[in-house]
């Protein structure tokens, strides 16, 4: 059993997606071989603090700050969307990163965060998610096209359209007319663990509310439902161009909150900027 006794975090969310934030940037504080079953206990809502995940403050030898995310389930992710903005938030408050723009390297590559403060105190987060691929072979999926755009997955007693996106981790978006009525506790996980995705997917149910606006509900991989994923709102917003739902600006309104998008195209890929809050709920140290 791991010992986290004297262990110092900060709870934080993002539009309602939450995670204790430990600061790593002058040293390991959880041994490597820990982390997974940390963050399952962190992450527990009796048992633990309570989270989505557990954000992690690294060095960097390519960006201003390194930045890593594990799942409830203890899985590492490759990228965190809500989780980008408090990471930054925490950076630049505790003085880890005094730039109110800061390059931060995670495992899906130097992702840009672009702060805006009002009276000194930071209040908005513009981050530049990257570049996407649509590429089955890169969600990575089971499919018989080079992209599954707009493509039909059978699950359990149904089928949905779906498109598939990678922005550094895997999502689904399944696009239906009433996302209220969806029993994403049933369609979640089964879609989650299909067999046609080898490293599991994050699952989103998107309704379009029109060309600049959409609502959507989140199964995530390794989480299940949250009250919002940054990702999977961003590749909502991408799928969305890709398929003509969306123009390039789009507000989603997510259950925890809103993001706002704009859509880019480079080099041929689609890419997009996140903007949203984030919150700090308190700084604590384990007993
Ligand atoms: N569950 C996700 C990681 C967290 C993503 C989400 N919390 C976000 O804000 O992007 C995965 O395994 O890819």
């Amino acid at each position: 059993m791991v010992d986290l006794k004297g262990l110092k975090f900060s709870k934080m969310h993002g539009i309602g997606n939450d995670f204790p934030i430990i600061d790593e940037s002058s040293g390991e504080v959880i041994p490597e071989a820990d982390k997974a079953e940390a963050c399952r206990i962190l992450c527990h809502r009796h048992f633990g603090v309570g989270g989505d995940g557990v954000l992690f403050v690294v060095p960097s030898e390519v960006a201003d700050i390194g930045y890593r995310m594990f799942n409830p389930d203890g899985s590492e992710a490759e990228m965190c969307g809500n989780g980008i903005r408090c990471f930054g938030d925490f950076v630049y408050r505790n003085k880890i990163v005094e730039k109110e723009t800061m390059t931060v390297e995670t495992k899906s590559g130097i992702k840009t965060i672009e702060i805006t403060l009002e009276d000194g105190e930071p209040i908005l987060f513009k981050v530049n998610m990257g570049k996407s691929t649509f590429k089955s072979e890169e969600i990575p999926m089971i499919a018989d096209s080079e992209e599954f755009v707009d493509g039909e997955i059978e699950v359990i007693d149904t089928s949905f359209k779906a498109s598939c996106v990678n922005v550094g981790n895997p999502h689904v978006i399944l696009f239906v007319d009433d996302v209220d009525a969806i029993d994403i506790d049933k369609y979640g996980p089964a879609i989650e663990c299909h067999e046609i995705f080898p490293e599991k997917i994050n699952v989103h149910f998107v309704e379009v509310i029109s060309k600049n606006e959409g609502k959507m509900r989140t199964w995530e991989r390794g989480a299940g439902v949250t009250l919002a994923c940054g990702t999977g709102a961003t590749s909502t917003a991408l799928a969305g161009v890709k398929l003509a739902h969306f123009d390039k600006e789009i507000l989603l309104h997510l259950p925890g909150g809103d993001l706002e998008f704009e859509v880019y195209e480079e080099e041929g890929k689609l890419g997009a900027y996140m903007k949203g809050p984030a919150t700090l709920v308190f700084n604590a140290e384990i007993q």
